[in-house]
């Protein structure tokens, strides 16, 4: 069963082109226009176990917003389109990563009630290029568009940069482990619904 998906999207402010491979080794071809937010976003694929390529020309001249945003909406429907119907699928993950003085714990539903819980706050309000207010939104519109119920906290913390990777990090820890197929659920949906 191949899990792998292609999501185009196209508007004025961006245009992303995004493939996944869920049963990859990690590679990626990242290209956002933000160099930090590229470093993320291969630091995601490699965690997370997944064969990512994205390709995002965004609006930079107004700001990283969209690109951010909108990177992370159609990340997640190229997700959610490659789990096809979550079928199989182990559902919950969770990972506590630690990097250097921080700490950050994620825990993870692939419930189709999408919903962000976001206990991660920053020093400064930059972290390279990239303006650390947008992690939120790249996060927020990842779990929207992945049918995710994410829960992402820095339990304790200091440099941006470590609280901002870690968070990357331990969100693709906790999606590998969700998306493992798991024999006991006969491939179908895990849900006592029988749909998900
Ligand atoms: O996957 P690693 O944590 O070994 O490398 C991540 C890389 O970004 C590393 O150079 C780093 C170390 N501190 C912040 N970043």
């Amino acid at each position: 069963m191949s899990r792998t998906a292609e999501v185009a999207r196209d508007t004025k402010e961006t245009q992303i082109r995004v493939s996944v491979d869920l049963d990859g080794t990690g590679v990626s071809q990242i290209s956002t226009g933000i160099g930090f937010f590229d470093h993320m976003l291969e630091s995601f694929a490699r965690h997370g176990g997944i064969d990512l390529k994205v390709e995002t020309k965004g609006d930079l001249h107004i700001d990283m917003h969209h690109t951010v945003e909108d990177t992370g909406i159609v990340l997640g429907q190229a997700i959610k389109q490659a789990l096809d119907g979550f079928k199989g699928v182990r559902r919950f993950g969770h990972a506590y990563i630690p990097m250097d003085e921080t700490l950050t714990r994620c825990a993870l539903d692939l419930s189709n009630r999408p919903y962000l819980i976001w206990k991660v706050d920053f020093r400064t309000p930059k972290v390279g290029d990239m303006d650390t207010e947008l992690f939120k939104e790249f996060h927020h519109a990842f779990a929207m568009n992945a049918g995710a119920c994410v829960h992402l906290e820095t339990l304790y913390g200091a440099n941006s940069h470590h609280i901002a990777e870690s968070g990357f990090k331990a969100l693709a820890r906790a999606l590998r482990q969700a998306v493992e197929l798991d024999p006991k659920t006969h491939g179908h949906a895990p849900s006592t619904k029988g749909v998900l």
